[in-house]
């Protein structure tokens, strides 16, 4: 059966694609593996996902860069996120915030699934959160480290898991990090070579697998 790679854009997976000389589109196929380009974000994922995602996939290998709030990791550093956290989604109150759990309309937090990882894998096994609005200030930031102590944030991981949860396929997510989750400023983000990384890694793993 064949490995399902999610990546939000086409950018993030053009290495890999070069490499399989696969021609740009929506959804890519190979024998072994076909990519799918969801667009950034959960819903635009989630969409992508409810409309390719079936049991003829044996896994979901989820791919992108992401932001980290741990100093210690080198830009460019690639990271496993085993769990993912839509950190968004629950209510404001004077009393804090009131997670989906509380509310009892659902759960918010996912794992990664029993992923088949074809050769030792020694990256760092991180906790992730998923948000619609990447943080950029000092006071969401410290509000939002206070409350998970997340290692990282992307705009999809979260919504990966959730259908890989309801379909029962097994999944992993590969990051490569991109940036500080710090006060905005784009001129210091390394996406060139966090991409170029994470390709790297993609390219091994779709060879191997
Ligand atoms: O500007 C470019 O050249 C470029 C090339 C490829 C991708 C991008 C993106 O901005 C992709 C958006 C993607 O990145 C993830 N991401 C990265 N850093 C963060 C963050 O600090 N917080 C949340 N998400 C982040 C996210 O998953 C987006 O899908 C640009």
């Amino acid at each position: 059966m064949k490995t399902l790679v999610v990546a939000a854009t086409f950018p993030e997976v053009s290495g890999l694609c070069e490499h399989f000389l696969l021609k740009e589109g929506r959804l890519m196929y190979t024998p072994n593996f076909d990519v799918l380009i969801t667009g950034v974000g959960m819903t635009a994922t989630a969409f992508a996902l409810g409309s390719t995602l079936n049991s003829s996939y044996s896994q979901v290998l989820n791919l992108g860069i992401a932001g980290t709030y741990q100093r210690s990791i080198p830009l460019g550093t690639l990271v496993q996120v085993t769990q993912d956290i839509f950190s968004e989604l629950g209510a404001e109150s004077p009393a804090g915030f009131l997670t989906i759990e509380t509310l009892g309309f659902g759960k918010s937090h996912f794992q990664e699934i029993n992923p088949e990882v074809p050769f030792q894998t020694d990256l760092q096994q991180v906790n992730g959160i998923t948000v619609n609005r990447v943080h950029g200030t000092k006071e969401s930031i410290k509000e939002t480290k206070d409350r998970l102590n997340p290692d990282t944030e992307s705009m999809e991981g979260a919504a990966v898991f959730y259908a890989c949860e309801q379909t029962g396929i097994p999944c992993l997510q590969i990051r490569s990090i991109s940036n500080y989750v710090e006060e905005r400023n784009t001129a210091t983000w390394e996406i060139g070579k966090s991409i170029r990384n994470l390709n790297a890694w993609a390219i091994r793993f779709l060879t191997i697998a």
